[in-house]
């Protein structure tokens, strides 16, 4: 048997609600040019003269209003994942930020020190969708820590799994408490935004992604990394498995960044219009995290409610992320071991 390892990744958050601790997380995260995606002296001037001065204090107020006394809950609760999956594997289960900490670094010498001769590491980045700016960053991330540091084991990663029918099955039975009894009016799939420009970046065919008519819903090769396509599927495969009305449902893309062109229609534009549309009692659910976040706790849960209600509407329930529910935890146990067993191809999902 391979001696392996594990590694779940995620996006990472501040060491703690102080400004400094906040400003070296946005810095670390804005000057990925994979995030902000300019020639390195305009995006250090942008990020470090600009954006970081001005949006650290801000954002420190918003995670102090939703840091947990164990910590930011994007890492506890990816903690209390690896506590979770680590029970059905021999192999050591470690977690690792793409921003912050327990960095990719101490994530595989824990592994080293755990596994002695560790022959392999399987990555899984907690993204269901491929994006320039979450998934790719991360494995492209892992990749290059592993060169610089001229590790024998090899290094293989799971795929983006939007359609996967496990976690089809595990997004749709965690919102089906909420819409049984049809008491809504509407149900938003609310994605973390990203800029149109990336969308095209990350089309290989160069030619199909926001230039074709209709593009994510015409066949292309480019869909294997278009976050656009990935999310419209999440959503419709949810929305079918729970034969949610047509008119009840709608997509939106939330946490716009800068003056530049994101994917539409954007939430916080949606939730002062829903209101005047009739829409009263809305859920929102926001499938592009499978741990809660700053994102849902304070931007949907505490912003977003805040402008729905002051615009006409009455009730915004956030629905929680995956987490730890047991039907997602099944279903990474299963992958992994799928994975594993399948002596680490490519992982086919869906
Ligand atoms: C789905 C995954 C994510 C994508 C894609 C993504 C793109 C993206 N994000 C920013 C800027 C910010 N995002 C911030 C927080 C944040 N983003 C994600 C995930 C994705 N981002 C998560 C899970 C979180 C929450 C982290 C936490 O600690 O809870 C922030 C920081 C907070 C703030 O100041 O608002 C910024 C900034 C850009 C520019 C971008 C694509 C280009
Ligand atoms: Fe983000
Ligand atoms: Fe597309």
């Amino acid at each position: 048997m391979a001696k392996r390892g594990i590694i779940l990744m995620n996006l990472g958050s501040p060491d703690s609600t102080e400004v400094k601790d906040v400003r070296r997380y946005l810095n670390e995260f804005l000057m990925d040019g994979k995030v902000i995606d300019m020639p390195f002296l305009l995006r250090t001037l942008l990020v470090r003269g600009f954006i970081v001065p001005l949006r650290a204090p801000k954002s420190a107020e918003a995670y102090r209003s939703i840091w947990w006394p164990n910590g930011s809950p994007l890492i506890v609760l990816t903690e209390q994942l690896q506590q979770a999956i680590q029970p059905e594997f021999d192999e050591p289960v470690e977690i690792a930020m793409r921003y912050g900490n327990p960095t990719p670094q101490a994530a595989y010498e824990n592994l080293l020190k755990k596994v002695p001769g560790l022959e392999e590491v399987i990555l899984f980045p907690l993204y269901p969708h491929y994006a320039m700016s979450s998934y790719e960053t991360a494995v492209e991330y892992m990749k290059e820590v592993h060169k610089k540091h001229n590790y024998a084991f090899k290094l293989t990663t799971i795929k983006p799994f939007y359609n996967n029918p496990d976690y089809i099955q595990a997004l749709s039975e965690s919102i089906r408490p909420y819409v049984a009894g049809n008491s809504y009016d509407k149900i938003l799939f609310s994605y973390h935004g990203i800029p149109e420009r990336h969308v095209q970046k990350t089309d290989m065919t160069g030619a199909h992604c926001l230039k074709v008519n209709d593009c994510c819903n015409v066949p292309s090769q480019a869909h294997t990394t278009c976050y656009r396509h990935q999310t419209m599927q999440t959503t419709k495969l949810t929305a079918d498995r729970l034969n949610l009305p047509k008119e009840k449902v709608e997509q939106t893309f939330q946490s716009r960044l800068g003056r530049d062109q994101w994917l539409l229609p954007y939430t916080a534009q949606r939730l002062l219009e829903l209101p005047k549309e009739g829409v009263k009692k809305l859920l929102v659910v926001c499938p592009a995290f499978v741990s809660d976040c700053l994102e849902t706790l304070e931007e949907i849960a505490m912003q977003g409610k805040e402008s729905f209600i002051e615009a006409g509407g009455e009730e915004l329930t956030l629905i929680p992320c995956l987490n730890v529910d047991p039907l997602w935890v099944n279903a990474a146990v299963k992958w992994l071991k799928e994975y594993a067993e399948a002596g680490s191809k490519e992982m086919i999902l869906a």
